[in-house]
C-alpha cells in the first residue's frame, strides 16, 4: 500500500470519540496514529548527536524520537505523566540502536527544566539539539469562558517552558547545535476556540525569531514547525467527539497528517542540512497557505 493510502485509510477509520485526561494516551487511541514511516532509512544525519524531545513520549514528538534514532541520534524524551507511551518510545528508538532515556517532569518548572538538561549531561556528557514540543490547549467556545486558571496553564505551559527549557540548555550548546520549537497553523490564521492557545504559539514562532537571532553569531540556529492538524493524543484529549471525526477535513488535503509526516522536517531543522537556515517556520499543514 503506498504511504498516502496508508495515512488516508487511518484518517477514514477515525470515528468521533474523546478521551477524559489531558495529556492524551497514544496507546488507548483507536486507530493508532502512524508514528513511523517503514520506508524511511536514516543516514547516518545526526550521528553522534544528543537530543533533548520535550513531549517526546507521544505524538508527533514520538515520530521525531524514532526518526532521530533512525538517524544515530541518542535521546532524552522528557514528558509529564504518560510513563507507558514513554517506555514504548524508548523501546523502539532502542531498537534501531539509540540509546534513549525518559525523564517525568513539569515543563512549567523552571528548575525542574534545569533539572532535565542536568540529567542530560550526566547521563551523554553533552547536548546538541533541543526540540521544544511539549504543549497544551484548552478549546473553549466563548472567549469569555476561557478561565483565568487556563490561561495561565496554556501560557506557563507552551510558552514560558519553551523559554525555561531554552535557558536550561543554551549553555550547553555549541556551533552546529540546534533549537527547533514546535509552534501551530494557529499563530498564523487563528483559531475562534483556541485564543489562548493560538497566542501561545504565535508567542512561539517570535520567540523562535528573537532567539535566532540572538544565538546565530554562536552558530547556532533556532528553527520551528508549524503543524497543521495532526491525529495524535492532543486530539481526543481536548477536542468533542464530533471535531476528532472531522479533524483535517478542510485543509486542502482534505485529511489530518500523521505524526511520520512530520518527522522528517525536524531531522532537516537538526541536521547540518539546514545549515543556512535560522528564525524560520515550516509549514507541515496539508495545504493552507500562511503569511510567514
Ligand atoms: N496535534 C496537532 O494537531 C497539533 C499539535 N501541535 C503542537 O504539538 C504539541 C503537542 O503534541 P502532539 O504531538 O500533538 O500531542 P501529544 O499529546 O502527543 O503531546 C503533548 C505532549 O506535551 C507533554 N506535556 C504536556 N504538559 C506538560 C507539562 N506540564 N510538562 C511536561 N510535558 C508536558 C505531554 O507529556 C505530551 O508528551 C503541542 O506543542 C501543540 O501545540 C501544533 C499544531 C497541531
Ligand atoms: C491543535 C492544533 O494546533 C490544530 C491545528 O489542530
Amino acid at each position: 500500500m503506498t504511504e498516502e493510502n496508508k495515512y488516508k485509510q487511518v484518517d477514514e477509520a477515525v470515528e468521533g470519540y474523546t478521551q477524559d485526561r489531558q495529556p492524551g494516551i497514544e496507546k488507548d487511541m483507536d486507530p493508532k496514529p502512524i508514528f513511523e514511516d517503514e520506508n524511511y532509512k536514516g543516514s547516518e544525519k545526526l550521528k553522534d548527536k544528543v537530543a533533548i524531545i520535550t513531549g517526546g513520549d507521544s505524538g508527533i514528538g514520538r515520530a521525531v524520537a524514532i526518526a532521530y534514532a533512525k538517524e544515530g541520534a541518542d535521546i532524552v524524551i522528557g514528558y509529564l505523566d504518560e510513563h507507558d507511551d514513554a517506555k514504548k518510545t524508548k523501546e523502539i528508538a532502542e531498537s534501531y540502536g539509540a540509546k534513549c532515556e525518559i525523564y517525568a517532569f513539569d515543563v512549567k518548572q523552571k528548575a525542574e527544566c534545569n533539572k532535565l538538561v542536568d540529567f542530560t549531561i550526566e547521563n551523554f556528557g553533552k547536548l546538541n539539539v533541543l526540540v521544544n514540543h511539549a504543549g497544551v490547549q484548552y478549546p473553549t467556545d466563548e472567549f469569555l469562558d476561557i478561565t483565568e486558571e487556563k490561561i495561565r496553564e496554556t501560557f506557563e505551559t507552551n510558552i514560558y517552558g519553551i523559554i525555561f527549557m531554552s535557558q536550561a540548555a543554551v549553555p550547553h550548546l555549541h556551533k552546529g547545535d540546534a533549537i527547533i520549537n514546535t509552534t501551530s497553523v494557529t499563530a498564523y490564521r487563528g483559531s475562534p476556540e483556541l485564543i489562548d492557545y493560538s497566542a501561545t504559539n504565535g508567542a512561539i514562532t517570535s520567540f523562535t525569531r528573537s532567539l535566532s537571532g540572538n544565538l546565530a553569531e554562536k552558530g547556532i540556529r533556532v528553527n520551528g514547525v508549524a503543524p497543521g492538524p495532526i491525529y495524535t493524543p492532543l486530539i481526543p484529549a481536548t477536542f468533542s467527539a464530533e471535531k476528532v471525526e472531522k479533524h483535517g477535513e478542510s485543509t486542502p488535503m482534505g485529511r489530518r497528517g500523521q505524526p511520520s509526516e512530520l518527522a522528517p522536517s525536524y531531522v532537516l531543522l537538526a541536521s547540518n542540512d539546514s545549515s543556512y537556515m535560522t528564525g524560520q517556520v515550516l509549514h507541515v499543514n496539508g495545504g493552507d497557505f500562511v503569511t510567514t
